[in-house]
């Protein structure tokens, strides 16, 4: 089957990176930096970018990287590369019987270029990885859901993804349970899901919920109100007779959530017109979704172009929704947006 080994090489990337960031996580220093649009990063998006990039560039040496992150500031700050520097040495002794599979990091030196070979600047072609080692910053610092996300894109299309969420419970029915799940997905070959502890376990394929009835739906949107508008959400959802409240989550854990049946649909409308979404914050969550049965557009009802560099330059937002549902969701987003001069 094509994209075995991407496939496989990608759940054990962002499974190594997930042992990173747990550790961090379940710690009190997240070493916080504010970047130059006023986001954060941590040691832990950082260090989870060095493991993933190494791993892909030891099993494809040729393949190009587009990651959300630089080492500026590690280069800046030596106590702080020397933080970062420890939990990746820690991770990699973790996964040392992967060391032939996903190879090793010798020096500071060298997790540093790893971070910096991030710094593709995509397009639509040949194969570029784009790779969000920490999606959901924000939420992963108020100790809520988060993601790891890796995708691989080949002349501009995604081919395959995949997906950590260290927080989402292992089954949806017992939120008090068990935590930590690992999806993927590759195009035509359908979506799995298996345990974040287990990666070397084969996954159980996963597929959308099947209720088309809108007053029984249920839709995801964001925690942040400055990445998507609540205001119209809740307009639209009521327009369309869905009762329940919205599932409000960061980061692609709410593309995880609805390709395994909880909830129908997740909108994501944009707050201003000059934002532009960057593909790592969708790739691996899009394609997982499309497998399990659903459809993702932007608010004009266009496929996501992700050929375009590293934002979604000719896309405005994100509509994706069960197969069934999506025409009438799209419907009442365009009315609703007619005032905001789409
Ligand atoms: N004004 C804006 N509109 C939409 N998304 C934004 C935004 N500002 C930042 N983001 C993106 O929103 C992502 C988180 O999504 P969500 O709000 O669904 O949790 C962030 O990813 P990171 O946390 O990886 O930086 C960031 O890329
Ligand atoms: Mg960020
Ligand atoms: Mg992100
Ligand atoms: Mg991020």
């Amino acid at each position: 089957m094509p994209y075995t080994n991407e496939r496989r090489i990608a759940e054990l990337a962002i499974h190594r990176a997930s042992i990173l960031t747990e550790r961090v996580y379940n710690s009190q220093v997240k070493g916080t930096i504010t970047k130059g649009d006023k986001s954060p990063v941590t040691i832990a998006d950082l260090g989870a970018q060095a493991l993933i990039i190494s791993s892909i560039t030891h099993a494809f040496p040729e393949d190009s990287i587009v990651g959300e992150e630089d080492s500026s500031h590690l280069r800046a700050d030596r106590p702080k590369l020397d933080l970062v520097w420890g939990l990746v040495q820690d991770s990699l002794e973790a996964t040392k019987d992967q060391t032939s599979e996903l190879g090793d990091i010798r020096d500071d030196e060298e997790m540093l270029a790893a971070i910096d070979k991030g710094n593709h600047q995509g397009g639509s072609v040949g194969r570029i990885w784009a790779l969000d080692p920490i999606d959901g910053t924000l939420g992963f610092l108020r100790g809520a859901q988060y993601a790891i996300c890796l995708g691989l894109m080949v002349d501009g299309k995604v081919q395959v993804g995949a997906l950590a969420c260290p927080n989402l419970p292992v089954d949806p029915g017992a939120p008090g349970g068990k935590e930590g799940i690992l999806l993927s997905a590759v195009r035509g070959q359908g979506a799995t899901m298996k345990p974040l502890s287990t990666p070397f376990a084969q996954g159980a394929p996963i597929s959308m919920s099947s209720v088309t009835d809108f007053s029984k739906a249920r839709f995801c949107e964001g925690v942040e109100k400055g990445h998507s508008s609540h205001s119209e959400q809740a307009s639209i959802a009521k327009s369309l007779g869905i009762t329940a409240p919205a599932i409000q989550m960061d980061s692609q854990a709410k593309y995880a959530s609805i390709s395994r049946g909880v909830g129908e649909i997740y909108l994501r409308l944009p707050v201003s017109l000059s934002y532009e979404e960057k593909i790592w914050d969708h790739v691996a969550g899009s394609l997982i979704v499309e497998e399990a049965g659903g459809v993702v557009t932007d608010t004009y009802g266009n496929e996501l172009d992700f050929g375009q560099g590293r934002t979604l330059k000719t896309n405005k937002g994100i509509v994706a929704a069960l197969r069934a549902l999506h025409p009438a969701v799209l419907k009442a987003v365009q009315e609703e947006l007619k005032g905001f001069k789409l």
